[in-house]
């Protein structure tokens, strides 16, 4: 039967990457996506960005919304703090199933939490299921339609406190502009613009990061 991109991605891992290197996962699935196939990661050129928000940031407790094939998911986990959680939500079963072996291929199982299912169904449960007191990062990348539904449901789920960082990625192409407008007209956020391009491709695209001002 056919292979899917995601398990022809995970191949390309399995070939290509270090068991145990979180980098050379990156760098595998980066070149498979530039060379081979084109795949919706966050991709190199906003992964930097990504990489400088979580390094300065330097989160105990983050969210991921939209895992994918877990290449956003080794790059955060990669540069977290040694006790440090990541929780990180995909609806789709086949890609959680892919994920899941990207992340232990990159040895990153300890500090990933990988869960199926909504980030509806998912956001009010955060406190009991997973024990979060507060999510000092969000790094949003699922539906773009869901991005504002599940701000102010992250809002009132108490999950933010002063200081926690939303990131979102596609704010450009495919877009959240609702999203956009409320972050940035809300005297509860700050918000800044990084411009940056679809991953590997020329079009336009960028991160919003948003301080919650509390
Ligand atoms: O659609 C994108 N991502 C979302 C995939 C589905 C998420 C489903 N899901 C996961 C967790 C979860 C929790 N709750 C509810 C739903 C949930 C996406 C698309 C493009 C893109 C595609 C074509 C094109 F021509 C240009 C750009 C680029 C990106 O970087 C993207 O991220
Ligand atoms: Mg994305």
């Amino acid at each position: 039967t056919q292979s899917t991109r995601p398990q022809r991605l995970l191949g390309a891992v399995q070939k290509n990457a270090t068991r145990g290197d979180p980098r050379s996962v990156v760098k595998a699935i980066d070149e498979f996506c530039r060379h081979k196939e084109w795949a919706m990661n966050v991709g190199d050129e906003k992964g930097c960005i990504l990489d400088s928000v979580v390094s300065e940031l330097n989160p105990a407790t983050v969210l991921e919304l939209g895992t994918y094939c877990g290449y956003s998911t080794v790059r955060i986990a990669s540069l977290l703090p040694p006790h440090a959680k990541l929780i990180t939500l995909e609806f789709n079963p086949d890609y959680a199933k892919i994920a899941c072996q990207v992340i232990a291929w990159a040895g990153l199982e300890d500090k990933i939490q990988l869960v199926e299912g909504s980030s509806a169904e998912w956001i009010p449960k955060m406190k009991e299921h997973f024990g979060v007191k507060m999510l000092d990062l969000v790094f949003m990348d699922h539906w773009k339609d869901d991005y504002l539904p599940d701000t102010k449901l992250l809002e009132d789920c108490g999950l933010l406190r002063k200081g926690s960082v939303l990131l979102a990625d596609n704010v450009i192409c495919p877009g959240s502009p609702d999203y956009l407008k409320y972050v940035r007209r809300s005297p509860r956020y700050k918000s800044q613009y990084f411009r940056s391009h679809l991953e590997y491709t020329k079009a336009e695209d960028g991160l919003e990061k948003s301080v919650f001002l509390g």
